[in-house]
């Protein structure tokens, strides 16, 4: 199952720990979709092609781009700048979404009132991160995440650093959270 929990307020240690509040304070699935919108599904991480499930997410959301992210020292171009730029507070004007093959990190959303939550992904968890979400991620203290990217049409990876409340994708995700979070449907 997914943990996910409210960060403390410690900007001083290593982002890669868990930071969590004391005592710690956890938040469930149904939360965190109504608190930001994430939406999470999981996988048998080494099954999941016979079971046919990451097929029917494809194609029922149009993902017609996929490719493979190592982020690693040894395999991702450009290691330290990447991995400060991904823990910048950032929002895309497309969903992110990512599959996680091997290894772990942390997705961490702002929720509606701005508090952190932080999302520990591990191999076979999928994460949907809306668009127009204040967002980052981090590798954990073992340095490794291996997941598959998807992307509806030509993929755009570009981050728009916070302060980016003028941008149209943030205005629709503040009307998304204030009319309440949906799953949509064909
Ligand atoms: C696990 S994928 C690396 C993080 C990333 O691609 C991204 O865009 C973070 O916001
Ligand atoms: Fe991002």
């Amino acid at each position: 199952m997914v943990r996910a929990w409210f960060m403390d307020d410690d900007t001083t240690t290593d982002q890669r720990l868990e930071h969590h509040r004391n005592p710690p304070e956890y938040v469930d699935l149904q939360k965190l979709f109504e608190l930001s919108g994430v939406e999470y599904f999981k996988l048998d991480p080494v099954k999941y092609k016979e079971e046919g499930m990451l097929d029917n997410i494809r194609k029922q959301r149009g993902y017609s781009y996929e490719d493979e992210i190592t982020c690693s020292r040894e395999c991702l171009p450009d290691y330290e700048n990447k991995l400060k730029s991904f823990f910048k507070e950032h929002l895309h004007t497309d969903e992110e979404i990512r599959f996680v093959l091997d290894g772990q990190g942390y997705f961490d959303v702002r929720d509606a009132q701005d508090r952190w939550i932080r999302i520990e992904v591990v191999a076979g968890d999928i994460i949907i991160i809306p668009s127009g979400i204040y967002h980052r991620f981090t590798l954990d203290v073992n340095n490794f995440i291996r997941a598959k990217r998807y992307f509806v049409g030509e993929p755009v990876w570009l981050p728009h650093n916070r302060p980016a409340d003028d941008m149209d994708c943030r205005k629709s995700y503040l009307n998304k959270l204030k009319d309440g979070f949906k799953i949509e449907t064909c």
